[in-house]
């Protein structure tokens, strides 16, 4: 499903920020991704959402070498994939309401079969009486959840999620770890960017260690 080979990428013309990476995610798999400040976390859940594109090596998404797809090809296999980004990227000229039903209208989907599910989730992940605001009156953690109803709504093949829980108390974070994984239940492929040891303690799966740019699978 995500597969890198002996991936290398640098910014500009700084050095490597990562290094000869190399793994397999199988779909349905369920990792965190764990590492310093500065280790690479972001970077890497970049690469796989095919945003920045590595200066050496291969990656592989859906089976296609994502460096040789054509752009609107690769807007496609992006619907695949559900993002939470670290600065939430919520659009201020739609309601929070609109911003989660967004990736369910670019497919297509009839309003009327999704207005229930997207009402639904938004009073799930506590948003219920914030449905119709403007994203940009939310606190940090409002947005934040605002943001991972938005990536899970369409029920993605993977979900990218870059700290999804580090504006929200231990209670709502145990709550948005349990979202994903019913949704790994379902059988998407999951990572999740995290410095939160009690919620890696919570849920045990397998750890992409990235360390000074070298990544490993623990
Ligand atoms: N757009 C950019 N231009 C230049 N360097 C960058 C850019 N984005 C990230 N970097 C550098 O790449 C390295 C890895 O950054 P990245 O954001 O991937 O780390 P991270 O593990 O996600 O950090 P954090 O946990 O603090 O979010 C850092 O040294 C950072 O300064």
């Amino acid at each position: 499903m995500i597969r890198l080979t002996n991936v290398g990428l640098k910014y500009d013309r700084g050095p490597e920020v990562l290094q000869d990476v190399t793994f397999h995610l199988r779909p349905g798999s369920f990792h965190f991704l764990h590492g310093e400040s500065g280790a690479g976390k972001s970077s890497l859940l970049r690469l796989m959402f095919m945003s920045l594109h590595p200066n050496r090596g291969e990656i592989r998404m859906f089976g296609e070498d994502v460096t040789k797809v054509r752009p609107q090809k690769r807007a496609q296999m992006r619907r695949r994939i559900g993002i939470v980004f670290q600065d939430f990227r919520l659009l201020d000229h739609l309601t929070v309401w609109e911003n989660v039903a967004l990736p369910l209208q670019v497919v297509g989907k009839k309003p009327s079969d999704y207005r229930e599910d997207v009402t639904d989730l938004l009073q799930w992940v506590g948003l219920g009486d914030r449905m119709y605001v403007n994203p940009s009156v939310l606190s940090g953690g409002e947005k934040q959840r605002a943001a991972i109803a938005r990536a899970v709504i369409g029920k993605p093949e993977v979900l990218l999620a870059d700290e999804p829980t580090g504006n929200v108390d231990p209670q709502m974070a145990r709550r948005l770890l349990r979202l994903f994984v019913e949704l790994n239940r379902l059988g998407t492929s999951v990572v999740i960017a995290t410095h939160d040891h009690q919620l890696m303690r919570q849920f045990k799966a397998p750890r992409i260690e990235v360390h000074k740019g070298h990544v490993r699978i623990i």
